[in-house]
């Protein structure tokens, strides 16, 4: 028989060593530093016990509790082993100078008495020899364990004294963080690790939800009494002392045998108050806090989530000796509600922890939501139907599956989910509770105040990228429908690009980048001419790799269903009660667009009435319902050329002018250089308008029939206000607005003529707006007035603006420049940049990446 298993039964008694001890044994009296992490009860102990009767030399075990090593002195010198200990509770001053002299097989001390015995103690005992240096319950040395102890961080000091002995961490409850710390506090040279399982399986885990008060200790008092009945012992730890004197009195009246202990008071607002030197201690807390939090309000296996906490991998999903595992739960598509969570979350900017967005659903007018105007969200009341515990519940159900994260400092950040829906979750605790009359309630509001939702949706689609939106397909109407293919087929035309980007040899971002990507899935241009016409497109990815994108465009648009040309803005519920969709068969075109064209063209509306029709949740841009009306012409659908070429003032000098201006640039694949050829008050709606007349093949004698003005004539259409419909104001539309920011200086600007024009006159800025609006342009404008242009902020805007500034703009800029745009979504706006990484912050101020 081997020393070691001589020591294992002449010492202890017993035949055979448990996993891992002999090991551990082995390597320690090899001189390896261990660091030994098994489960409570598993016979830790024995590791640096045997050691030292096998060497022949002391063994120092470093204890945090003066009563634990008395105890183990006690057991130890019962066996025959030479066991002491020392600390400030040691009476026998004869102690030290006998373990200095290596009397003592085993020799206990706590930290503080190791880091302050004198030198000359550990060089005598070295002469004698050290087995080994053990540190028990060694999780007391890093700020992420739960009992930090400021003494066990300086027994590091003695590694340069005890550099030839074997050090051994010993714990039973270490995660990965908490390990590394140990290894590297104890300075260990390659330790040896073992970390056994912290599975019992004999354990049944449970989690019930109580009420506070008498009625949950009579609960509790109940639940002990059967397991008393059945023989069974229970231990049950309070949080408080109250609370075990509340219990102990209840069991005493009941009359089961028991024992209050003082375990420790754990006190949140006393632990928050500990010294900054440790703050990861204080953050270390909030995390086991919120752990545990997760633990009770997960509805999967309570043993996996536990194992998986401490780093165990478990494979299976279910142990089937867990409450979650064996009481079946009701389950439900929960994707709508979560979504709306989620939105509203999104919505704060991940400034709040749930309250305050449960708050929002809720439609509370509490005063923090007034004075961020959080009652203006579209989500705001939306939620109304559920309890906020119920919503509660929910957040903390996606905050378990992954969804939501949420950060120490009670803050939360939405997740990126990576799957398909629909959400089903067990319908636990407050979420079964509320289950019963909600759910038809709370589609019915959802639905009718969904206006303005989709663009909340879009929104978070691009802030979150695709697989987010893989997961709110569930969405409240059809319109989702499309924005999803369309989120789908931007994620497959990434991999085009990332595919093209390949064969040719190139970086993807280098073809173009992620946002004309998104542009291109939102319009999905059917010709190379469209294509150039979306923002971010340049000249040589049409002519290269024009037919390429086309070709994949037309091809997962038609797997997709989505039709070609659509368009860019989000359609309301709203508009699409106006009329059913596509009522005309032979038409393709999309739902805004041909209700737009149903206006004009059945009810005889302007283009004005159209972009502002009451009927819709919020007006759209008169130039977007010009477009519309292009976009019908072009499907072929009866079309009143005269009367379109009045109303947006297309003249027919401005046609010779657009004419010799695509003469010039050669193409017409890109309209910017057009534009750059043309006066201010030919816009981009003009060039458009001409370019479907080509495209339709209408000629310019086709759109002057009798009863109306000649568009030859200029003079007779010079003053817009003797036509039916006012000229379109020039819009500031992503794409001009970008235009003229990016290439017109004011040099430029002072070169477009002054005199009038149509009936409008052409207004310079005042210089001394120069210095600070030197992008701006003059505005075209049908009074006398001076009046500064009104600036969107768009995505390319924005970019293009701050482009422009190298060091930089803060928000007081950016809001001030971009005046045409209210703060909520500028920042919005910008926080989207800052995902997209477009833009960055630093300090305050936003630049372009
Ligand atoms: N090889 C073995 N064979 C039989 N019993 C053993 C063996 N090793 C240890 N034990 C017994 O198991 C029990 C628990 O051992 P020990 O106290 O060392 O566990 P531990 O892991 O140190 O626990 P803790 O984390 O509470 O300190 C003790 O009664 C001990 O005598």
């Amino acid at each position: 028989m081997d020393t070691t298993l001589s020591v294992l039964k002449d010492y202890f008694g017993f035949m055979s060593f448990r996993p891992y001890q002999r090991e551990v044994i082995e390597k320690i009296i090899e001189k390896r530093d261990c660091l030994v992490v098994m489960a409570t009860g598993s016979g830790k102990s024995l590791c640096y016990q045997v050691p030292p009767l096998v060497v022949k030399k002391t063994g120092i075990v470093v204890s945090p509790l003066i009563s634990l090593m008395q105890d183990q002195v006690m057991a130890l010198k019962q066996r025959g082993i030479k066991a002491e200990y020392l600390s400030s509770a040691q009476k026998d001053y004869t102690v030290q100078s006998k373990a200095e002299r290596g009397q003592f097989d085993i020799l206990f001390m706590t930290p503080e008495k190791a880091c302050t015995i004198p030198t000359s103690f550990w060089s005598n005992l070295l002469k004698e020899g050290i087995s080994l240096f053990a540190v028990d319950e060694a999780h007391c040395i890093s700020e992420w364990g739960h009992d930090f102890r400021v003494e066990y961080k300086q027994l590091d000091k003695l590694r340069g004294v005890l550099f030839d002995v074997p050090y051994v961490g010993l714990t039973a409850t270490a995660t990965e963080k908490v390990r590394f710390d140990i290894t590297n506090s104890l300075k260990m040279n390659n330790p040896y690790v073992v970390v056994g399982s912290f599975d019992r399986p004999n354990l049944f885990y449970g989690v019930k939800q109580f009420n506070r008060g008498q009625s949950f200790i009579d609960e509790i008092v109940e639940e002990i009494s059967k397991e008393v009945a059945n023989g069974c012992s229970t231990i049950i730890y309070c949080t408080t002392i109250k609370d075990v004197e509340q219990i102990h009195k209840s069991l005493t009246e009941v009359g089961v045998k028991h024992a209050p202990s003082p375990s420790l008071p754990f006190s949140l607002c006393l632990l928050l108050k500990m010294v900054d030197a440790f703050e990861n201690q204080k953050k270390a807390v909030m995390e086991s806090l919120l752990a545990a939090q997760r633990y009770c309000l997960s509805a999967t296996c309570r043993r996996k989530f536990l194992l998986e906490h401490f780093g165990e991998k478990i494979a299976a999903d279910r142990c089937g000796n867990c409450d979650n595992c064996t009481v079946s739960k009701k389950e439900r598509d929960l994707s709508r509600e979560a979504f709306l969570l989620m939105a509203c979350i999104h919505s704060c900017k991940g400034r709040w922890g749930l309250n305050m967005p449960i708050d929002i659903l809720r439609g509370s007018r509490a005063k923090k939501i007034i004075d961020a105007q959080y009652d203006r969200l579209p989500l705001h009341g939306i939620g109304k139907t559920y309890q906020a515990n119920w919503w509660k519940a929910l957040g903390h159900q996606l905050i378990s599956l992954g969804y939501l994260k949420e950060i120490v400092n009670d803050m939360f950040r939405t997740v990126r989910p990576d799957y398909q829906p629909p959400l089903v979750l067990p319908l636990v605790g407050e979420l079964e509770e509320d289950e019963n009359r909600s759910t038809e309630e709370f589609k019915n509001v959802a639905a009718s105040e969904s206006q303005g939702f989709s663009e909340v949706v879009m929104k978070l689609c691009y802030a979150f990228s695709t697989p987010f939106l893989y997961f709110f397909t569930f969405i409240l109407n059809e319109a989702w429908e499309s924005i999803v293919a369309d989120g789908k087929l931007y994620q497959m035309l990434l991999e085009e690009r990332l595919k093209l980007a390949r064969s040719v040899g190139t970086a993807p971002y280098a073809l173009c980048g992620d946002q004309t990507i998104k542009r291109i899935a939102l319009t999905r241009p059917s010709t190379k001419a469209r294509l150039a016409n979306i923002d971010g497109v340049n000249q040589h990815l049409v002519t290269r790799y024009g037919d390429y994108f086309i070709h994949a465009i037309q091809k997962l648009s038609n797997e997709l269903n989505l039709s070609l040309d659509g368009e860019v803005s989000l359609q309301t519920n709203e508009v699409r009660k106006v009329s059913p969709i596509v009522t005309n068969k032979s038409t393709k075109l999309q739902g805004a667009k041909f209700e737009a064209w149903k206006m004009w063209h059945e009810e005889g509306l302007s283009i004005q009435k159209i972009a502002n029709f009451p009927g819709r949740a919020a007006p759209i841009q008169e130039q977007t319902v010009a477009q519309y009306l292009l976009d019908a012409a072009q499907e072929g659908l009866p079309f009143d050329w005269t009367r379109f070429c009045e109303a947006i003032g297309l003249k027919q000098d401005f046609i010779s002018a657009i004419q010799a201006a695509i003469v010039k640039v050669g193409a017409t694949d890109k309209l910017k250089p057009i534009k750059n050829e043309l006066p201010e008050e030919i816009t981009y709606p003009h060039i458009k308008a001409y370019l479907t007349m080509q495209t339709c093949g209408i000629s310019l004698e086709d759109i002057q029939p009798e009863g109306h003005q000649s568009v030859k004539d200029g003079e007779a259409v010079n003053n817009a206000s003797d036509l039916s419909e006012p000229p379109l104001e020039t819009p500031q539309t992503e794409s001009n607005l970008e235009a003229d920011i990016s290439t017109k200086s004011l040099m430029e600007i002072d070169a477009v003529p002054s005199g009038p024009v149509n009936g409008c006159q052409v207004q310079k800025l005042p210089l001394a707006c120069e210095g600070e609006f030197t992008s701006k342009r003059l505005k075209v404008s049908e009074t006398e007035e001076v009046s500064l242009i009104k600036f969107k902020a768009t995505e390319s805007s924005v970019v293009e603006w701050l482009k422009n500034h190298d060091e930089g703009a803060n928000l007081n800029d950016i809001l001030e420049h971009f005046n045409g745009s209210n703060e909520d979504s500028i920042v919005e706006l910008l926080s989207c940049l800052e995902c997209d990484f477009l833009i960055y912050k630093k300090g305050n101020m936003y630049r372009a990446m």
